[in-house]
């Protein structure tokens, strides 16, 4: 059986990546790709890269062109598809790649976001610990997932098992991230410009003013903590994907180093592709790009009295189109892994 598929904002860095995983995928099939201003031209002129799927005219983003698919990822800037997705049949199962349908609370929204909210969709990352369980249980038939932020997402796999077993304590989290600029899309920016990228480190969105903090804090409280709070600086880096998270927490007084190891072991033992690495490694952003995966080590600074967790996740994959696929697998009832690589790119 092979399911119709339409991808819209298929011009973009998460459309595109989302045609290169459906591509490979043995369930699906891209019948329709839609775009804004590129819409008109052919999916090879916007995205050469994707071979087999280059005879595609880009149709315009509009309830009609995406009407008449059994799934629709979406793949717009903020604010669109909210609007977008109020008209799509109630059968069909979309799946949101932008923030419009990830916060559950309208003052989050309001607080780091301009425009309406919208309410929000079973949250599309299958292994966080949402109480006491695994997230993928509330994706299983679900017909409206929110995709989710790659910043947010790995930051809150990161912390989430620590905070679920009560071994860190959950004020006072800090996490700094070395990310990839593809992580703000293709459209032009001053900021982003290679110019101004090439041989430096440029931090953003600096004091609590990242859209991903409310995004984590939610993921957080599934977890169990009841009022978390973080401190969240994001770093662009001359890497055009990945994201490597440095994420700290205190540790609980009195807690054993094997306690806090096993709350991590335990929380993604039996996961696809969420990997704590042995004792002593730390991942690298090299190792997951083009992979579903999510890596974490973990070490005990014992004279600062922290947890800390070093993840490496590829924002387009993991970080987006792989967990939109991933929990698209699990809410249809196809294979959790189908279509999604756990072996990156190297060098
Ligand atoms: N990049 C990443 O790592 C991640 C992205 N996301 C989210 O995925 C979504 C897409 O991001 P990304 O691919 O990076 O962005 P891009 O800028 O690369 O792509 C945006 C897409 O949306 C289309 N588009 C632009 N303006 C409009 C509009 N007014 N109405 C309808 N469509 C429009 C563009 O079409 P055209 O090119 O034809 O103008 C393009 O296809 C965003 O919500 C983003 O936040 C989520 C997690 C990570
Ligand atoms: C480099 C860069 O700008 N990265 C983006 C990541 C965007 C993302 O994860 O997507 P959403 O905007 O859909 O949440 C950022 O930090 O905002």
């Amino acid at each position: 059986m092979s399911l119709s598929v339409a991808v819209a904002g298929a011009s973009g860095y998460a459309g595109g990546e989302l045609l290169r995983l459906l591509a490979g995928h043995p369930d699906f099939t891209v019948t329709t790709v839609t775009a804004f201003s590129n819409a008109g031209q052919s999916l090879a002129s916007a995205q050469p890269h994707l071979r087999s799927l280059g005879h595609l005219t880009l149709a315009e983003t509009t309830a009609q062109s995406l009407a008449g698919h059994d799934v629709v990822f979406l793949a717009l800037p903020h604010g669109k598809s909210g609007e977008l997705t109020e008209h799509l049949p109630a059968a069909a199962l979309v799946v949101d790649c932008g923030a419009d349908h990830r916060l559950r609370s309208a003052s989050d929204w309001a607080a780091f976001y301009p425009g309406q909210y919208f309410e929000a969709w079973d949250y599309g990352v299958p292994e966080l610990i949402v109480g006491g369980a695994k997230q993928r249980e509330a994706l299983v038939g679900s017909r409206r997932i929110a995709a989710p932020g790659c910043n947010a997402s790995t930051v809150a796999l990161a912390l989430a098992p620590g905070i679920a077993a009560g071994v860190i304590e959950e004020r006072d989290l800090v996490a700094v991230l070395a990310v990839g600029p593809s992580g703000a899309g293709k459209a032009l920016k001053l900021e982003n410009l290679a110019s101004e990228i090439l041989g430096s480190a440029n931090p953003y969105a600096v004091g609590g003013t990242h859209r991903h903090i409310p995004e984590i804090l939610q993921g957080l409280r599934g977890a169990g903590a009841q009022s978390p709070t973080i401190s969240f600086t994001p770093v662009i880096v001359p890497m055009s994907r990945g994201i490597l998270a440095t994420s700290t927490a205190r540790i609980v007084p009195g807690t054993s180093a094997t306690a806090i190891r096993d709350a991590w072991e335990s929380a993604y033992a039996d996961e696809p592709f969420v990997h704590l690495l042995p004792a002593g490694s730390f991942p690298r952003t090299a190792d997951v790009l083009g992979a579903n995966t999510a890596l974490i080590g973990l070490a005990i600074d014992e004279a600062a009295g922290r947890v800390v967790t070093v993840t490496a996740v590829d924002n387009l994959v993991k970080g987006t189109a792989g967990a939109a696929i991933q929990s698209a697998n699990i809410a249809l009832g196809l294979r959790e892994t189908a279509g999604l690589p756990v072996d990156g790119v190297a060098p």
